[in-house]
């Protein structure tokens, strides 16, 4: 059996700051977790009577579940703060604040649990200008920061006759800059290349266009064709790139060769990178890299640190990579704000001369510098790859959910309710909220249910049943119930309870099963071994199988081919009901119609990106449901803070490549 270090040892000089009462009492009062715990007592077992720092690492293991990858000493005790209030009780501040920073930095650059230089000398926790890490994590960011550093000063050179191209698939559009065209110029002009944009601003136009540019250029210098592959976080987002490029690649303005060397398949990132069953490692890595030249990731925003370190690691010397995402969304679910970081100055632009001088030689310097700061490459490494895209083509002008979104991306809360106030086509914000969501819910899924009662046959091999399956999942995809918590009535446990409720006379759900034809179910965890990954949606139908009506899950098959395969229920080990689901799983998906369900109290999960978030998931129409005021107003004004040391890294290890 395990020993419990905390009851072995002697109390330390300060008894009863440091030792076991009060990591036991977080502990029994949830504001840590088990696993926190067992990382401080594995500490003392390493180095007995280092009970302050061992205390300190079950804070920075709990600091990990909300996203962030290092504590920073100067703000703990803000965050200490915090994180008891969110429990009602002082919490760990009052501990903390027993010893002064200074204290603190002097007990940690003494004690053998930390190296303060982790590169020559190990240990399980690493202080590096005042952050301090677990060893893993700072490997991650260390390692990230390397590797973007390094790819930053890859330049490419164009082949002859790149502007004219460039200028046949950006032709000019009047005044103002043309931001899809100089992303492109910049994607081919360095091996590294940041492209965020709001919903429908042309990321992935611009990608394709992209693509054929660099496909063009090889095949008219008699060159290989470019081996280019394209991925995303997650199989619904892989879904909906591939949809996406498949008509875009149809249109564009390029031969037939140079067509049928753009892929429109979308893989997840797990899959490009090969996971191997059981373990954080996959089956590509810097000793095995992928085969590839080019790659392109769409919703970027959704990767955390260790991915993007995977990613990078994977990724040859000579291939160039492409982030795409909206810098403004919700974070990834694991630790880290990496998109977030890397463009956090991308409205500005910091361009530096250096960089719009290539930017004109390749035809696509910004005509219009209003409005941009000037940059240099040693301040802003980062920025001389980034293109933020600034003109939506899904919202237009008028529309109530751009503008919606563009209030609440700017904190402006009178500027919001103002919005709200007013009568908008696209927006619909009911008071009362518990008397319109029986109707909404009805309403919503009115079209999913009236497909699912003309169900076409049963026997699953039928061409007819296969159509009205993907028939089905698209459009049951035309409304969903978005919120912000789990539990509650107001959250996804309360909110699919309601919707079955309401849905009752048409849903047949049984008192014994949680399964039912028509119950839509959403996949909680990866099983590579069915090939479903987690966020896959899938809905119960009945099917006929050698005579005997049963039931199956028929789920899209994600690969671009608009096909549909079905699974047994018995084997989905981790689903759960998802007529709602939280806005984070909602990340990468869209639906015509969105209801975005506040709780009725705040709660600190609700930010203004993750309203952003829910509300651009919106393609046609929002109802946003309030059951109290103050909530909404609350969640505006409040933003996601997630420390982590990276841009400093990256800029740190970018000044020292430039110095060598
Ligand atoms: N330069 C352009 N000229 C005309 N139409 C364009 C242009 N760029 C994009 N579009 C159109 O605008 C719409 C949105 O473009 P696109 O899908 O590339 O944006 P996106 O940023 O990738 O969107 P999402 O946020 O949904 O991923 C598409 O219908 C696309 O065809």
């Amino acid at each position: 059996m395990q020993l419990d270090f905390w009851t072995e040892l002697e109390r330390p000089a300060v008894a009863d700051v440091d030792g076991p009462d009060a990591v036991q009492a977080w502990l029994q009062a949830g504001l840590i977790r088990p696993l926190d715990y067992a990382l401080a007592d594995f500490c003392l077992q390493l180095a007995p009577g280092e009970h302050a720092v061992a205390t300190l690492a079950a804070l920075l293991s709990r600091q990990l579940q909300d996203g962030h990858v290092c504590l920073r000493l100067e703000l703990l005790r803000h965050e200490l703060t915090m994180l008891g209030e969110s429990h009602g009780q002082p919490g760990p501040v009052d501990w903390w604040v027993r010893r002064s920073l200074a204290q603190w930095l002097e007990l940690l650059q003494h004690s053998p649990l930390v190296t303060l230089s982790p590169y020559t000398q190990k240990a399980p926790l690493v202080l590096q200008n005042r952050r301090l890490y677990l060893y893993r994590m700072w490997q991650h960011e260390a390692g990230v920061a390397q590797q973007v550093a390094g790819r930053l000063r890859q330049d490419m050179q164009p082949d002859a006759g790149f502007a004219e191209q460039l200028q046949q698939l950006f032709p000019a559009q009047g005044a103002g800059n043309d931001w899809q065209k100089i992303a492109c110029a910049m994607a081919a002009l360095g091996g590294f290349t940041l492209i965020t944009g709001g919903p429908g601003t042309g990321k992935t136009t611009t990608v394709v266009r992209l693509l054929a540019l660099l496909q063009q250029q090889a095949l008219e210098q008699g060159r290989a064709p470019l081996h280019i592959r394209l991925a995303a976080p997650t199989g619904k987002a892989a879904a909906r790139l591939s949809e996406s490029i498949a008509g875009q690649i149809a249109a564009l303005p390029v031969g037939e060769a140079v067509r049928k060397q753009i892929p429109e398949q979308v893989g997840t990132l797990h899959r490009l990178l090969g996971s191997l069953p059981d373990t954080r490692r996959f089956r590509h890595h810097a000793g095995n890299p992928l085969l590839l030249d080019v790659l392109v990731v769409d919703e970027a925003s959704m990767i955390d640190l260790e991915m993007m370190d995977n990613l990078l690691q994977a990724l040859p010397a000579h291939a160039r990579l492409i982030l795409l995402g909206d810098k403004d969304q919700l974070a990834s679910v694991e630790a880290g704000s990496v998109l977030g970081e890397l463009c956090l100055q991308a409205a500005g632009g910091h361009y530096a001369p250096e960089t719009l001088a290539r930017l004109e030689q390749a035809g696509a310097a910004p005509a219009d510098l209003t409005g941009l700061q000037q940059g240099g490459v040693q301040a802003n490494p980062l920025e001389q790859r980034t293109v933020m895209l600034r003109h939506s083509r899904r919202f237009a002008g008028d529309s109530g959910v751009g503008r919606l979104a563009a209030a609440v991306n700017a904190m402006d809360v009178a500027g919001t309710l103002a919005l709200l106030s007013q009568p908008l086509p696209d927006v619909h914000w009911p008071r009362a909220v518990r008397g319109v969501l029986p109707e909404l819910i009805r309403n919503g899924f009115a079209p999913y249910l009236e497909l699912l009662g003309r169900q076409p046959g049963c026997v699953a091999t039928d061409e007819g049943f296969m159509a009205w399956a993907g028939a089905l999942l698209q459009a049951f995809d035309g409304f969903r119930l978005l919120c912000a918590l789990r539990r509650g009535d107001w959250g996804v446990e309360g909110l699919n309870r309601l919707a079955a409720q309401n849905l009752a006379d048409v849903l047949n759900v049984p008192a014994d099963s949680p399964w039912y034809p028509g119950r839509p179910v959403m996949v909680t965890r990866n099983d590579y071994a069915l090939g479903l990954m987690n966020g896959d949606i899938g809905i119960a139908v009945q099917v006929i199988e050698a005579d005997e009506t049963v039931l199956r899950v028929v789920f899209p098959r994600n690969d671009g081919s608009g096909g549909v395969r079905l699974v047994l229920p018995s084997r989905l080990t981790a689903v759960e009901t998802v007529f709602a689901m939280t806005v984070h799983k909602s990340q990468g998906s869209e639906f015509d119609h969105c209801a975005l369900v506040l709780p009725d109290a705040f709660s600190p999960v609700l930010t203004k990106e993750l309203l952003y978030t829910g509300i651009t998931r919106a393609r046609r129409q929002l109802s946003l449901l309030t059951p109290v005021t103050g909530v909404l107003e609350q969640a505006i004004g409040r933003q996601v803070e997630r420390h982590s040391g990276l841009r400093e890294a990256i800029e740190s290890c970018a000044r020292d490549a430039q110095g060598a």
